[in-house]
């Protein structure tokens, strides 16, 4: 995908900006000489009046690009922003997503990433810009009349300290309105998400009030907060863009009946300050942006520090022919004991069942060795070396798991099984025959379906085989395969795989309540409770 490059667009916008200010003052100047001119009794020819449309006309065009790239900038940072977290979160272990809600991510690329996103872009070319602008206005103020913009300097030195001052309480503020906005989406995507639930138990009004009260005791106040800073801010703005023009001319005014100042120049101050003020306000305002950008960077920064160094570094490596668990002891975080003295090996084709009472922590053993949990007092090695040596990519080409909860994209059923890899038709319609969906690709075709529409559990769970499967690995994990599936499926579905895995030498570690899977198993591996 082709992003438009923001260097060049910044430049862009930059180049016409400072062409649109040049024309401006172009203006202001000619403006000043033709009143002059009309005054000492002079009349305006038409080589002015061409001098005039050509400064006018320079200045609408310029601006229409300045404005298009000030416009387009924004759009670009976002995008930018947005690519390059997107990677990073997909490159994120295990642990990450366990630590921050899906919510949470969600908000964060809704509304941080991509005002971070923006104000990247944008910054630079306005602060440039400004700082232009200012620079160019003082010299042509200076050179006008230099006791007037003296006195004019003094007035807006006093309010540019002032909204200095602001400016840093508002990015401060703002940074605990984007926390309680992050806690209040949080509360909502679990009012969504739980929506059945709360509605089974007719807790509407319960959970309507925890939202209230986290929208009114929270967030307003700090809302209320920003509101009053602003409306101070803009209030010291908008005096002194209205006063100071007038002022200036006030004084011009004095200027004029003490030493004689002419028309023209008074004319041209006054246009002057009108302009000089803008870049001054805007550059206290970069400051609000600066203060804002780099708390946001740093909260985000915060968020993405990769949680486990990733340390496997053996990429090619030979099949699978033994995998040793030794346990001596593993616990989650915060959680009691799960597992401890475990140790066990599985060799190539010694298919193994794990029983055991629910919770006693067969999913959780698969998913040692699947590598996204792990710990000092558990090993898991691969034809005797250690699995945290192994890469992902290697993990994807040997090692698969199926989960207890099948895990359904919303894309075709094909797609789902590919996920854009290509296979041969041969090796496809295997893989339909043997996870029977021969009569479900049938009849959903090339529709796009989801967990939650158009597939039953059962089928669900066969099209979860199918997508591991069809990647023939050494070892597959099936972690209670058949649950949703009747008898007769059952038993078909179990005969099949059997003899996929024999033609492919496939080992297979089943966690399963159904008796007809030990039809499958060579041996069990018996979990007891700890507690
Ligand atoms: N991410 C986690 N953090 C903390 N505790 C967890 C986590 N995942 C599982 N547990 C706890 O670990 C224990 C074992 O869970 P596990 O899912 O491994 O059991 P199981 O034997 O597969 O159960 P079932 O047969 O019902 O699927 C449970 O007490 C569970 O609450």
């Amino acid at each position: 995908m082709k992003v438009l490059n923001i260097r060049r667009i910044q430049i862009f916008t930059l180049f016409f900006s400072i062409l649109d200010l040049l024309c401006l003052y172009g203006f202001i100047q000619a403006i000043q000489i033709f009143m002059d001119r009309l005054i000492a009794g002079h009349r305006i020819d038409q080589k002015d009046l061409l001098i005039f449309l050509s400064l006018l006309s320079g200045m609408i065009l310029c601006g229409l690009c300045s404005q298009y790239g000030f416009n387009l900038l924004p759009v670009l940072g976002k995008k930018k922003l947005i690519i390059q977290y997107e990677t990073q979160l997909m490159k994120e272990d295990h642990s990450f997503f366990d630590q921050h809600s899906t919510a949470f991510l969600m908000s964060l690329f809704q509304n941080e990433i991509s005002l971070l996103g923006q104000q990247k872009a944008i910054f630079p070319v306005v602060f440039l810009y400004q700082s232009i602008a200012l620079t160019v206005g003082t010299a042509f103020l200076l050179i006008n009349e230099w006791r007037l913009a003296l006195v004019l300097f003094a007035i807006i030195g006093f309010c540019f300290v002032l909204t200095r001052i602001l400016s840093k309480k508002i990015a401060d503020n703002t940074q605990k309105v984007y926390k309680e906005k992050n806690n209040l989406f949080q509360v909502l995507h679990e009012d969504i998400t739980m929506h059945r639930l709360i509605r089974f138990l007719n807790k509407e009004d319960y959970f309507s009030l925890r939202f209230r009260k986290v929208l009114n005791d929270r967030l307003i106040p700090i809302e209320k907060k920003q509101a009053n800073l602003s409306t101070q801010y803009i209030t010291i703005y908008s005096v002194l863009s209205r006063a100071l023009p007038l002022l200036g001319a006030g004084i011009g005014l004095i200027f004029m009946s003490l030493e004689g100042m002419e028309p023209g120049k008074i004319l041209s101050t006054y246009a002057l300050i009108s302009l000089i003020q803008e870049p001054i306000m805007q550059l206290a305002e970069t400051r609000t942006q600066k203060n804002t950008i780099n708390t946001l960077q740093e909260a985000i920064k915060q968020v993405f520090i990769q949680h486990q160094k990733d340390r496997r570094v053996v990429d090619s490596f030979g099949s699978i022919q033994k995998t040793d668990i030794q346990i001596e002891q593993f616990q989650y975080p915060d959680s009691s004991v799960i597992l401890t003295g475990l140790c066990f090996s599985i060799l190539r084709g010694q298919h193994t069942k794990i029983a055991g009472p629910s919770g006693v922590g067969k999913s959780t053993l698969m998913e040692l060795l699947m590598g996204v949990q792990g710990g000092r007092n558990t090993h898991i090695l691969f034809n005797e070396t250690e699995n945290s040596m192994f890469s992902r990519k290697w993990y994807s080409q040997h090692i698969l798991m199926v989960d207890q909860k099948p895990k359904i994209f919303k894309m075709s059923i094909l797609e789902n099984i590919t996920l854009g890899d290509t296979f041969s038709k041969i090796d496809l319609d295997e893989i339909l025959y043997t996870c029977i969906l021969q009569n479900i690709i049938d009849e959903h075709q090339d529709q796009i379906v989801d967990d939650e529409n158009g597939l039953s559990l059962g089928q669900a769970q066969r099209v979860s085989i199918a997508r591991m499967l069809i990647r023939k690995p050494d070892v597959l994990i099936l972690d209670e395969p058949v649950s949703a599936l009747d008898e007769v499926t059952t038993s078909l579905m179990i005969d099949r795989l059997k003899q996929f895995i024999e033609r492919y030498h496939i080992t297979l570690i089943i966690s399963s309540h159904n008796p007809a899977i030990n039809t499958l198993c060579l041996q069990t591996i018996d979990l007891k409770k700890n507690n």
